[in-house]
């Protein structure tokens, strides 16, 4: 295992190695978990060179105490990604190291993709997310960068994001990993009580009827039935529920079955935000 902080290390490192080599990249935000090794574990196989960024954006927080809250367990991560590989390169910069200048977001036109579920309810979000992930691709040249499906929306402002940048890099989308209840798996769940971890699997059980209910029922009775769901629950708040197409996320009106439909959610949990989403 090699651990980098500074570009400028990470940079000679690669340098010299890359040559007739693959390398594959997989961002993250660290306190890392199995959705986050099996993304690794991917690259891995796909190519010679694996590098996983371990970097909490402060860019991509339009909520301070979400920032301050996120969890930050890098001896955890490495001796996780460890259990891997010994062979993989791990770059953990400090804030200063990658905003030498300003701490603040480029400005992109991801043709509308930002404007909807996340970067509705995330303010600047996606510009955050957009100016670290190119920053990391500047930096690391990779052949392939790897993204979960949990952030669907996410992966597809990346696929945006090489076609408006132009660097060749192929995006590789991987399927979401979940608890044995069917939560998805994320980072934000460590802040999760043990009780509010066993409420949280209502997202997805939700999720799987509102699939079950597509094809038979329009789009629009099946948002307010979810809403109804989550109506006056005990402890969980919706905070949005969208049938789109998977590919523009445009809303969805009519009944018909299209293999491009996927329904995304948000909900608190506390003060904790948990999001998910499903093929319909
Ligand atoms: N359950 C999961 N299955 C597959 N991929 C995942 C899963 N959770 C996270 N990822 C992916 O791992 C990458 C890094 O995500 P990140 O570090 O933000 O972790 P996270 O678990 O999504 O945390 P949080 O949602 O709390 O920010 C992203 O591409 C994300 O989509
Ligand atoms: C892609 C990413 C690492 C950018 O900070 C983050 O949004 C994440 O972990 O999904
Ligand atoms: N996993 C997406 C990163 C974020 O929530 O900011």
């Amino acid at each position: 295992m090699q651990l980098f902080t500074t570009k400028k290390d990470l940079d000679s490192f690669l340098y010299p190695l890359r040559k007739g080599k693959s390398i594959g990249l997989v961002p993250t935000m660290g306190a890392l978990h199995t959705g986050h090794l099996s993304l690794v574990k991917k690259s891995v196989a796909e190519n010679h060179i694996t590098v996983i960024s371990i970097f909490v954006n402060p860019t991509q927080f339009n909520n301070q105490d979400d920032l301050e809250k996120y969890p930050k367990t890098l001896d955890a991560d490495i001796s996780l990604l460890s259990s891997v590989s010994d062979d993989l390169i791990v770059f953990a910069p400090s804030v200063s190291e990658i905003y030498a200048e300003e701490v603040a977001s480029k400005a992109y036109d991801f043709e509308g993709l930002e404007k909807v579920m996340e970067g509705e309810f995330r303010q600047g979000h996606f510009e955050g997310v957009g100016t670290i992930v190119e920053k990391l691709f500047r930096l690391t040249m990779p052949n392939k960068a790897y993204f979960g499906e949990k952030d669907f929306q996410q992966l597809q402002i990346i696929k945006k994001l090489v076609e408006i940048t132009q660097l060749p890099i192929e995006i590789i989308g991987c399927p979401i990993l979940r608890e044995p209840n069917g939560l998805a798996m994320s980072s934000r769940n460590e802040r999760l009580t043990p009780s509010q971890r066993d409420t949280a699997a209502f997202i997805y059980s939700t999720l799987l009827e509102a699939k079950n209910k597509f094809g038979t029922k329009s789009a629009v009775s099946i948002t307010d039935w979810v809403k109804d769901q989550f109506e006056n629950h005990e402890s969980l708040q919706l905070e949005y529920f969208k049938i789109t197409d998977e590919n523009n996320l445009q809303p969805v009106l009519e009944k018909e079955i299209n293999t491009t439909y996927r329904a995304f959610i948000a909900v608190y949990a506390g003060d904790v935000r948990l999001i998910d989403n499903i093929l319909l």
